[in-house]
């Protein structure tokens, strides 16, 4: 048997990966990081507004097609995920969200252990968070994860914030904080009109201990199983075949789909399933690829009366002026992430605990999958389910590692997913009918100014209803004696020694908002746990306001 290399081999260098390679190696351990896609040194990645560039290509993305969606009519959307060093983390948006306390809240119950409660976790949010703006009891300065107000914010977008308080919903000026109620412009991992990724924040200061191994365009296939306990990797470097071996612990980053995939081409999972494909039956674990949530969104597209927006500012003479006044000062339309203002509400009651995220986009923004609109100026009003209640699964189409799975996120298939997103339709166009927005709006597209009621408004949530790219909870924690439950609260897999997994598969229940943070603060405590290390006191919120129980989704 070949001799360890590493202490640790981490699979999947995303948001989650690079934040444990990091916590691992200032441990004074080795690690090894697997990573299929390629680095992260495209100068588009850097810039704010480039990463909308990089969603089409495939040497940066991952373009996982769904299966024929039930309730979407047959459709097949793409669930477009990360495949770069950074993963999700050098592609997205940089949205910076929490969620709601009481997600967290619903985490701990479900789990029957408090240190997953937000009260326990908000230490963790704000200890590795610099924000540029905000220092109280919510954030934190002087961490690594950076996180600022946007330096180029869209009169669309500011028009937008104007409207929706018309309408009703008060002005938030931080979702983080102690209401997510409201409307306002966001706060994005950026500094300096830079993005700040995983890579920035976590992995290439640990890279300068000399103990983190990073080796990109490595696909990894398998983990390996001695007697019960995982002692390496399998993989594949283009043609090449190979094995790493460690001798602590593998832990699993590759993300909500490709984590359960590796588990299932490594013997778990479902064990009728993977003999099904021909694999061989290490552990019968029936949650590997279960309870598969991701956000979707509805959009309402209207076009306007006058060049306001982002439409044309990649080309021609605005592309010039925009990428000259990046260049000298870091400032201007490049900074900006797309995705700037955005409103969290109850369609039904707006003074209610939110269920939807609605998110502005000054320009019409419809998925690589849907281009029948010819480009122009617009906006785009995306209605998110923030917590949704319908439920997926990723499964194997074959044993071959270099196959992509089945991916069924089985979207809308709750009729109270269906109902709220037509709620955020019709508040949608409230808003756009409201000042100042109004006098910006020549006329909606879609769902079209003749689509009234609700069974057209439906019709059009399963045509261009899409994801918002938040995959979670496909190996889920859960209590000691729960069938379904992959891991435990401390992360570690059920019936394999020396598996951990730190990313966004094991999250029981999608947050009510962008998932970047809530990923990295799992894998904060995937490393705590690891390591041994005391969890940190939990934060006082005796003299806030009570977290809002949420119900369990079935
Ligand atoms: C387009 C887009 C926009 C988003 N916008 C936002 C936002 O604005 N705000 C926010 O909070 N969240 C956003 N998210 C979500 C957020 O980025 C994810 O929740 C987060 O990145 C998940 O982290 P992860 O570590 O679980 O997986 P990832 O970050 O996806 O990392 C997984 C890594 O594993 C690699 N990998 C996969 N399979 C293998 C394999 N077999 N071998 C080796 N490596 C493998 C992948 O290439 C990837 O780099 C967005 C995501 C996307 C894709």
């Amino acid at each position: 048997m070949a001799a360890p290399t590493y202490d640790y081999i981490v699979v999947g260098g995303g948001t989650s990966g690079c934040l444990v390679a990091a916590r691992l190696a200032e441990a004074r351990h080795t690690v090894l990081v697997l990573e299929a896609g390629p680095d992260d040194r495209n100068p588009l990645i850097r810039m704010p507004a480039g990463f909308v560039k990089l969603l089409g290509v495939e040497r940066y993305m991952w373009f996982y097609k769904s299966v024929p969606q039930e309730h979407l009519g047959g459709r097949t959307p793409i669930v477009p995920q990360g495949r770069v060093l950074g993963g999700g983390s050098s592609v997205n948006a940089m949205v910076y969200m929490r969620g709601q306390p009481a997600d967290y809240d619903l985490w701990a119950s479900q789990t029957d252990d408090d240190q997953w409660n937000y009260a326990s976790l908000l230490p963790y949010f704000t200890d590795m968070e610099d924000n540029e703006r905000l220092n109280d009891r919510y954030h934190g300065v002087g961490g690594p994860w950076k996180v600022s107000d946007l330096r180029h914010v869209s009169e669309l977008s500011r028009a937008f914030v104007l409207a929706a308080q018309g309408n009703g919903l008060p002005h938030n000026g931080d979702f983080n904080g102690e209401s997510q109620r409201g409307v306002g412009t966001y706060q994005v991992n950026t500094r300096d009109g830079r993005r700040c990724s995983a890579v920035d924040a976590f992995l290439r200061p640990a890279m300068r201990t000399g103990r983190v191994t990073v080796r990109t365009g490595v696909l990894a296939h398998s983990v390996i199983i001695e007697k019960g306990r995982a002692v390496g990797v399998r993989y594949s470097e283009g043609d090449k075949l190979g094995e790493a071996r460690c001798g602590a612990e593998v832990v699993m980053a590759a993300g909500a789909i490709a984590t359960p995939k590796i588990l299932m081409l490594s013997g778990i999972g479902p064990a009728d399933h993977l003999r099904a494909h021909g694999v061989s039956p290490v552990v019968d674990l029936p949650g590997v690829g279960a309870n598969l949530q991701d956000h979707t969104e509805t959009p309402v597209v209207a076009l306007c009366n006058g060049p306001y927006g982002y439409y044309g500012h990649d080309r021609g003479w605005r592309q010039m002026r925009n990428g000259m006044e990046y260049l000298l000062n870091r400032t201007g339309p490049v900074t900006s992430n797309g995705v700037e203002a955005g409103a969290f509400f109850d369609p039904d009651d707006l003074s209610a605990t939110p269920k939807i995220q609605q998110f502005c986009v000054p320009t019409v923004y419809l998925d690589k999958d849907h281009t029948d609109q010819k480009a122009s100026y617009g906006i785009t009003l995306n209605s998110c389910v923030a917590r949704p209640r319908s439920r997926g699964t990723v499964r194997l189409a074959s044993a071959a590692p270099d196959n992509q799975p089945l991916v069924d996120p089985n979207y809308l298939a709750d009729p109270e997913d269906l109902r709220l997103s037509i709620g955020g339709i019709r508040r949608a166009r409230e808003i756009l009918a409201q000042e100042p927005l109004r006098s910006m709006i020549a006329s909606e597209v879609f769902p079209g100014p003749d689509k009234t009621s609700d069974e057209d408004l439906a019709a059009h949530a399963r045509r261009f209803v899409k994801t918002v790219y938040h995959p979670v909870g496909t190996c889920r924690m859960g209590r000691e004696g729960d069938p379904d439950a992959v891991v435990s609260t401390r992360l570690t897999l059920k019936g394999v020694e020396g598996v951990r997994i730190a990313d966004a598969s094991v999250i029981p229940t999608i947050i009510s908002g962008n998932t970047n943070a809530a990923v990295l603060v799992v894998a904060d405590k995937a490393a705590e746990f690891i390591l041994g290390r005391p969890r940190k006191t939990p934060a006082d919120l005796s003299s806030t306001q009570p977290s809002q129980p949420v119900a369990a989704a079935v």
